[in-house]
């Protein structure tokens, strides 16, 4: 179902203890100041810290825990990897797939990630899959056939059923980290064209039930300029989700 949500991509960033504050006044913050609106929180610290931050996030509420990755196998002999169900099992929620980090630096291609989505429905995550051109093929105008075949090659595989679980994360590559968003106008286009290829994927109730969020260097200054947008439903936020303040102040931005 159509959410409105705000997810934070701490990536490789915090000790347990520097996490653990920032949480604390997250919450606090934001059980003090939004009231009312129906934002869901997602928080998706590092691996070895899901289990303590996901026991300081009340329970029932709005904030949900998520991981930034998940190996595509069940279990067995791969060290150093970590399961979708080991993160169902300390109370993840979410797992992020495809990021552009992840498909530059560590080489998923979509055939792995079809098998890391794969494996991340059958534990009962919710995938936030990535998607987003760099700016090469931006300026080489071919951004939206970029994003059809990386729709197309990395999620269309999956059943109408499996595709219902899905949120997807439009990051356009020239906006992370750079501090160059994407217009709210150019956000808008891209959103409502993703949400066309699912209608033509699936159908049009898949389309309109599908939660579509906007990452690349979204802060508290743009967020509520984004969020307006008709096919905005909230952002992936890196930088700025490590600041209390400026976390909070995107999540009130709805
Ligand atoms: O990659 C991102 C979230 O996954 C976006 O990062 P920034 O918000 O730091 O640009």
């Amino acid at each position: 179902m159509r959410k409105n949500i705000v997810a934070g991509n701490w990536k490789m960033n915090t000790t347990l203890q520097d996490g653990q504050a920032l949480i604390s006044e997250i919450v606090n913050m934001v059980q003090d100041e939004v009231t009312g609106s129906q934002v869901e929180v997602v928080v998706c610290p590092p691996f070895p810290f899901l289990s303590v931050i996901g026991k300081q996030l009340p329970a029932g509420g709005r904030f949900h825990l998520g991981a930034q990755n998940c190996h595509q196998k069940e279990s067995g002999a791969f060290t150093g990897e970590v399961s979708a169900q080991m993160l169902q099992s300390v109370g993840a929620e979410y797992v992020i797939l495809g990021h552009s980090e992840r498909r530059q630096y560590f080489r998923e291609d979509d055939e792995l990630l079809s098998q890391k989505l794969k494996a991340a429905l059958a534990a009962g995550l919710k995938p936030i899959f990535c998607v987003g051109e760099s700016l090469e093929t931006r300026e080489a105008d071919e951004t939206f056939d970029y994003l059809r075949k990386q729709l197309q090659d990395g999620l269309f595989h999956l059943s109408n059923e499996e595709f219902d679980q899905v949120v997807v994360a439009y990051e356009p590559i020239w906006a992370i980290g750079t501090g160059k968003t994407a217009t709210s106008a150019q956000a808008q286009e891209v959103h409502a064209f993703i949400r066309e290829q699912i209608a033509r994927a699936y159908d049009a109730q898949a389309a309109d039930n599908t939660t579509i969020l906007y990452g690349g260097s979204a802060n508290a200054q743009n967020a509520r300029e984004l969020f307006s947008q008709p096919d905005v439903d909230g952002g992936l936020i890196g930088g700025a989700s490590l600041k209390s303040r400026d976390f909070t102040e995107i999540i009130k931005s709805f």
